[in-house]
């Protein structure tokens, strides 16, 4: 199977989780994560989903799902113990073009869940199509460990530096060149800069800044040091 990977913008998107056990739980939190707009349909859920929906968070509508509630809906997860009622689910959202994951069973999924690392705004989604789960988290764990802890720190800074750059840097081959070049951790991960120093020699050799322009970003005043290798879980 050949699937589509893409990152989806889900903020403020009307989103429904049916059922709120520990499944349904996960898949809530990495919704409100991508801060989407959760409606979760459950008779029962668990202390964590009651206290999303007391703060607000969540709307929980405390009954049985039924025909009619993705109405509106852009994306659904079928998350209850029942196969019948997440099958019921996936029909309904297939009548109605709203994307649908029915947990762990794959013939009811337009989209699958994938294993995450994340650092600050990196994320890297590992997905082996339904093959192999337990190797999805296996690779997850790897990755996990062997990425810098302050891969998410240093992204920020350096989308920071590349929004200088391209303020004022038109498009075409140096500046792609210049970007491929600050990209390098080796150059951005040193405590004096030399990936800002090296973005001011740039722009102060094709005139865009003045020459006594002075280097006043965060990098510089804090010791990022060598990376730090590792995340635990
Ligand atoms: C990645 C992750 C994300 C998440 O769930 O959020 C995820 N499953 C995770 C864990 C996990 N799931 C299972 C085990 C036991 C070991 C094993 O079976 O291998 C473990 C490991 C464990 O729990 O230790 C059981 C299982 N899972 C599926 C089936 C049905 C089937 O295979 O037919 C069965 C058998 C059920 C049964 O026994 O009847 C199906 C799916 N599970 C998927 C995602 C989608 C494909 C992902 C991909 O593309 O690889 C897909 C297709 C649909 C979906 O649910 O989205 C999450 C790891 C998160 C992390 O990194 O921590
Ligand atoms: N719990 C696990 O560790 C685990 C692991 C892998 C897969 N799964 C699978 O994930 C699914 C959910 O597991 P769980 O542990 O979260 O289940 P659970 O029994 O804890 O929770 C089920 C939820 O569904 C709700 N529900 C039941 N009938 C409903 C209906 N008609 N309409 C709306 N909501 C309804 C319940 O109120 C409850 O909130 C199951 O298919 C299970 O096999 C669970």
């Amino acid at each position: 199977m050949s699937l589509f990977p893409m990152f989806l913008k889900l903020t403020a998107k009307p989103c429904v989780v049916v059922g709120a056990g520990a499944i349904a739980e996960s898949k809530i939190e990495s919704l409100l994560n991508a801060e989407a707009s959760v409606r979760v349909i459950a008779p029962e859920a668990l202390p964590r989903v009651q206290a999303w929906a007391e703060a607000g968070e969540i709307v929980w509508e405390q009954r049985a799902y039924r025909e009619g509630d993705l109405d509106g809906a852009f994306l659904c997860v079928a998350g209850t113990a029942t196969a019948e009622v997440n099958r019921a689910v996936f029909h309904e959202a297939s009548a109605k073009g709203v994307l649908c994951n029915a947990v762990d069973d794959p013939p009811f999924c337009d989209f699958y869940f994938p294993s995450i690392v994340k650092r600050g705004e990196l994320q890297i989604a590992i997905s082996t199509a339904g093959e192999s789960p337990a190797l999805a988290m296996r690779l997850r764990k790897e990755l996990n460990a062997a990425l810098p802890l302050d891969l998410g720190e240093w992204l920020m800074e350096l989308g920071r530096l590349r929004r200088e750059v391209t303020a004022v840097e038109p498009i075409g081959e140096p500046r792609k060149q210049l970007l491929h070049e600050l990209a390098s951790r080796e150059v951005c991960g040193f405590a004096e800069c030399p990936s800002r120093a090296r973005a001011q020699q740039h722009m102060r050799e094709h005139g865009f800044i003045a020459a006594d322009a002075s280097c006043e970003s965060t990098s510089q005043k804090r010791d990022v040091g060598h990376p730090v290798v590792g995340g635990t879980e």
